[in-house]
């Protein structure tokens, strides 16, 4: 018995040896024997501690602008035991967003610590046949006539939370970012699910986001050992507050579902929402998703439109706090176009510098900065021919791509000009197809994009309409990547109703 024991407690240490250390070094040393340039190679932890050292130290966004400067657009970076290729040319990231995406998927990590809040398939999470058969059933769920008819709502909701706002914050300064959260989340749920979203329920939710991200930062960055997905469903560690997320997300989709399905919880467009279409979509065998499905797409949806949208409106809301110039000349389309009244769908492409500051904010601030794939299948990259081994990761940074001199003149610049349309309708032409990712490219591409746009426009606008605002002159606003692009210490803002 003793000696059986002993005999599995090595085989288990072997296992952790071949996984956390062996693999990483034979990738790294795969990697670098091909002259691509890197730090050196640290077991179990890699550059964790470096990474950790520019988080604490409110330079988190600096720590690949310092690598990039250090080794150039593709390098070598361990973090933990993932020996990650990043690559910041556009050139290699259209090579393996489209010609060779099928020889990648989301890492193991990622799957494990968001599929406890997501559940293990929805379309965030899904590979291959099973992605695409959930993509083409949600697909209509995103067309534009659908997206038309949740102007009114997103307005109306938009409205009220700014009422509120002024009732509650009038003159004293409060985090503008948390509040813009809130609203978005509240805009999904309403405008898709038909939910009737309480100040308490906003509260309750943004507050285990939070927790949980929290809880996701520390594990990834403080124990690299949860890189083995078997040990990282412990409940050890603050794994329990990523859980307590999921469970609560989930009993409240399937509390939304059962009360559409006997007629409690109304639609409130006039078109149908994505709740009504999730209920209905068939696949090409004329399957229809399984109440667990619809479950786990309600929360990826809540989840990804909310953080996403909100980053965006917290970041475009700084630049216009700081740019006292582009909130003017943003305030002056507004007024005009719409002279007082609240925008309905047909306004909203009449107001041509609010879309560009948008795309600028997308730009300087992209609120998915940093994305990771993991390689399944060896094959080779660019002119150079780079051997990707199978399991290394590859990160794309979309903070440093968009922020390239090589691709942007006056990169750093927020110049809204940029993205001014032309009397066709047509934007600039980029430097290269691919150096801005926003919404990413390819199979893998936001399906909510045009969701996202609408309300950051509507409610820009009617913030833009309805409030002044000023910015904590003191306030220290630093950028740093949670999952989305957030500022850490939030936004100081103080608002007044505009007369
Ligand atoms: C400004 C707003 C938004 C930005 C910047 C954004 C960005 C992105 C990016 C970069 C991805 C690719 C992630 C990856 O593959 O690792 C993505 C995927 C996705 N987004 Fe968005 N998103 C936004 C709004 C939304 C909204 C409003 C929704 C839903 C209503 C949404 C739902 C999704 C979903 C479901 C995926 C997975 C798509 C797939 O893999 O097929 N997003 N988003």
């Amino acid at each position: 018995m003793f000696f059986e024991f002993i005999c599995v407690i090595i085989l288990i240490l072997l296992i952790i040896y071949y996984k956390l250390i062996e693999k990483p070094r034979q990738i790294y040393n795969a990697v670098r024997l091909q002259g691509i340039p890197g730090d050196p190679f640290i077991p179990i932890f890699g550059q964790l501690k470096e990474h950790r050292r520019y988080y604490e130290s409110d330079k988190h966004m600096e720590f690949y602008m310092d690598l990039e400067k250090k080794h150039g657009s593709r390098f070598i970076l361990p973090i933990g035991p993932i020996v990650n290729l990043v690559i910041l040319d556009a050139d290699l990231i259209s090579e393996v967003l489209i010609k060779k995406y099928a020889f990648y998927k989301k890492p193991k990590l990622f799957r494990t610590q968001i599929g406890s809040v997501l559940g293990p398939v929805n379309l965030i999470l899904a590979e291959g046949d099973v992605h695409t058969r959930i993509r083409e059933m949600l697909n209509p769920a995103f067309h534009y006539i659908n997206l038309q008819s949740l102007t009114s709502l997103m307005c109306q909701e938009t409205v009220k939370v700014i009422e509120s706002w002024i009732n509650k914050y009038s003159n004293t300064y409060f985090d503008i970012q948390t509040e813009i959260h809130k609203l978005s989340l509240t805009i999904i749920c309403s405008s898709s699910f038909g939910m009737t979203v309480t100040h308490e329920l906003t509260n309750e939710l943004c507050q285990l986001l939070k927790d949980a991200f929290d809880a996701l930062y520390y594990r990834t960055n403080h124990f690299p050992i949860f890189q083995i997905p078997i040990l990282n469903k412990l409940p050890i560690l603050k794994k329990p507050v990523i859980d307590k997320l999921g469970h609560r997300f989930r009993s409240l989709a399937r509390q939304m579902i059962e009360q559409r399905r006997c007629h409690m919880n109304e639609n409130h467009s006039d078109q149908n929402d994505l709740l009504d279409l999730l209920l209905t979509a068939e696949d090409k065998e004329g399957k229809k998703f399984s109440d667990e499905e619809i479950e786990n797409e309600a929360i990826t949806f809540v989840l990804a439109g909310h953080e996403t949208t909100g980053g965006l409106l917290s970041w475009c809301l700084y630049i216009l706090l700081t740019n006292p110039e582009v909130f003017n000349d943003c305030r002056e389309e507004v007024d005009r176009v719409l002279n007082g009244q609240i925008p309905d769908y047909s306004d909203l492409q009449n107001l041509i510098i609010i879309d560009a500051v948008l795309h600028e904010t997308l730009r300087l601030y992209p609120p998915v900065s940093i994305i990771m794939r993991e390689c399944i299948r060896e094959h080779t990259i660019g002119e150079e021919e780079i051997r990707i081994p199978v399991g290394a990761g590859v990160v794309f940074n979309f903070y440093n791509l968009h922020r390239s001199d090589k691709y942007w003149k006056d990169p750093l610049k927020f110049d809204y000009q940029r993205w001014i349309r032309n009397s066709n309708g047509l934007k600039p032409k980029l430097a290269h197809r691919f150096c801005y990712l926003p919404f990413l490219a390819g199979v893998r591409n936001c399906i909510g994009q045009n969701f996202g746009l609408l309300e950051a426009k509507i409610v820009l606008i009617i913030m833009i309409q309805k409030l002044n605002i000023e910015i904590k002159p003191d306030h220290k606003v630093v950028p740093h990547h949670r999952i989305t692009l957030k500022a850490k210490y939030g936004i100081q803002a103080k608002i007044q109703p505009r007369v």
